[in-house]
């Protein structure tokens, strides 16, 4: 069976806290749905806002092959007749094929926060559907609420949907809007509202008890047709169904169900999930079901050691097939398999002696606060050094850092270098100023090393993490800090670690710098 997948990312993934997109984000995003195969995009709101009424008509434009875009209002306010609800006129004005109109069906919402009395509800539904559909548009229609209303008073929730149905909704989505239901209430009462209607069902699930994924796969085998969700599940308070599990799921656990099979849907479903978190300016979430980065990340010795024999022996698919990929971390958790599986690239396995050399080496560090999981290029100057192949590119003899403060202006900083290439050589001795220490030293080093290595031009710092690892010792504490560095083919992590928190930040651009020289020099393979 074919279910359909609704996508409401830049409706109901816009409720959720932090997430704003712009007019921009959402024509790029409906794009990449509509080429990854989803079968409706809910686009906005049109009478929310200006941007959202823009966005239908800019959405015109776009020439999606397969995607439906739908625009999502209210029913018509009370007292008022469908054809002059300023909420409906925004619908038709959209001119979205697809209206999806969201009504009442719990009691309580009805007499207490609309404040109109049941029969007008059931009004209010029929004459907002009904005039949507002699406009000529296809209506889905969202039971809000509809098994807390069905678990309160079924026979009203049953007539709230009725109404739709007999208006001519095409689609009736049961809606678990506060996300508190559990699988079980769910699917019995999907069963015993699909032997009372004969429109299609669909299900839309927020994730408040952390089950919205779970309870739109169980609506399935109740026998829905569509599942609304959205990208990396956001959304209101705790979000929505995540349909980058739901999609994953049905397409590779279930023999009898298809999903996006109009597009390049799955084996793209970890860029669709970056490409989201980036346009919503949200860092991924590394330990995200089947497109995170941790997805397919093994650690534990013992995980790494029956990974390298039998890769699904502890993968539940092929990372593959979701367009991620495996990932072997070194740390002290790690066994020897570790150490193999990640010096495989240097062909270094067959010596016993040294992969435990290199264990144990890291096993120390990684006491002493290292962390190599986050850095994977300085672990490949660790192997080289002991594999007795390192030569260093430079010799420090000594760095000093100023800090200055002058009356009300902000602090200067000052790094000197003095250092040789390569041991007898002459002596470099430079200046640099930067905004901060890290960024002085990073300056002067530069400065000393660039009439021998040029390439170094090409390489820059992008990311600068400092974390202090024994807090219970106050300032005596060691402070460990991550760079990332990048040039124009890659990027890669280094890690320092020092009770000062300069020198910390040296040993890793020392390591960053080392690294680079190496990679071009096709000394270190990069793999990060
Ligand atoms: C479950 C969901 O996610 S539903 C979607 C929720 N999304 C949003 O609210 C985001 C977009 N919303 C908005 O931009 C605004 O709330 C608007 C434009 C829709 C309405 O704004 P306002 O007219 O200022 O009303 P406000 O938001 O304060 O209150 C909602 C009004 O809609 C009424 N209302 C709520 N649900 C319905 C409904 N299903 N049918 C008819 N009227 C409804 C309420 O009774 C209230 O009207 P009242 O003040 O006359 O009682
Ligand atoms: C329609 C909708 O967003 C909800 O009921 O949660």
């Amino acid at each position: 069976m074919y279910v359909q997948l609704y996508d409401t990312t830049l409706r109901d993934g816009s409720q959720g806290e932090g997430v704003n997109f712009s007019l921009q984000d959402k024509l790029m995003i409906t794009k990449k749905l509509d080429e990854m195969g989803f079968d409706y995009i809910e686009g906005g709101y049109p009478l929310s806002n200006e941007k959202d009424f823009e966005y239908f008509q800019k959405v015109q434009e776009l020439n999606l092959k397969h995607a439906k875009v739908c625009a999502f209002g209210m029913t018509r306010r009370r007292g008022v007749d469908a054809s002059e609800d300023v909420g409906m006129r925004a619908l038709v004005d959209s001119k979205a094929p697809v209206c999806t109109v969201v009504g009442k069906t719990w009691d309580l919402h009805v007499t207490e926060v609309l404040r109109v009395d049941l029969e007008e509800n059931i009004s209010m539904i029929r004459d907002s559907v009904s005039y949507l559909v002699s406009e000529g548009r296809e209506v889905i229609y969202d039971a809000e609420h509809f098994f807390d209303g069905y678990t309160a008073n079924p026979e009203y929730a049953l007539q709230t949907i009725l109404a739709a149905q007999e208006a001519g909704a095409n689609l009736i989505v049961c809606c678990d809007t506060n996300g508190g239901s559990l699988p079980e209430r769910l699917v019995r009462i999907l069963n015993e509202v699909r032997n009372k209607v004969t429109t299609d069902l669909g299900i839309h699930c927020h994730n408040d008890s952390d089950v919205a994924v779970a309870n739109s796969l169980a609506a399935i085998d109740a026998g829905i047709v569509q599942v609304q969700g959205t990208i990396n599940g956001i959304g209101e308070r705790c979000g929505n169904a995540d349909l980058i599990s739901v999609a994953a799921n049905l397409a590779l656990k279930y023999d009898d169900h298809e999903v996006l099979t109009q597009g390049n849907g799955i084996s793209h479903l970890t860029e669709l999930s970056r490409y989201v978190y980036e346009l919503a300016n949200m860092n991924f979430r590394v330990n995200q079901a089947f497109v995170g980065r941790s997805a397919f990340a093994h650690k534990g010795g013992m995980h790494v050691h029956a990974v390298n024999r039998i890769a699904h022996s502890y993968e539940h698919i092929d990372p593959e097939t979701v367009g991620n990929e495996r990932r072997i971390l070194v740390s002290e958790l790690s066994g020897r398999s570790n150490i193999v599986a990640m010096t495989t690239k240097y062909k270094l396995d067959h010596d016993q002696q040294l992969m435990t050399q290199i264990l144990e080496r890291v096993q120390e560090l990684e006491n002493e606060g290292y962390q190599f999981e986050a850095a994977e290029a300085s672990f490949d100057l660790l192997v080289k050094k002991l594999a007795g192949t390192y030569e260093p590119k430079f010799q420090r003899i000594h760095y000093r850092v100023n800090v200055e403060t002058a009356g009300q202006t902000d602090p200067l900083t000052e790094a000197t270098i003095k250092l040789t290439i390569d041991g007898d050589g002459p002596v470099r001795h430079e200046v640099g100023e930067g905004d901060g220490p890290v960024n002085a030293l990073d300056t002067a080093l530069r400065k000393a090393l660039l009439p021998t290595y040029p390439n170094l031009k090409g390489m820059n710092l992008v990311d600068y993490k400092v974390r202090v690892i024994n807090s219970t010792q106050g300032t005596a504490a060691s402070v460990r800090v991550v760079i990332e560095s990048k040039d124009e083919n890659d990027v890669w992590s280094t890690v320092g670690v020092s009770e000062n928190i300069i020198e910390a930040s040296w040993l890793a651009l020392v390591d960053a710098i080392e690294y680079k020289l190496f990679k071009d020099d096709g000394d270190v393979k990069h793999s990060v």
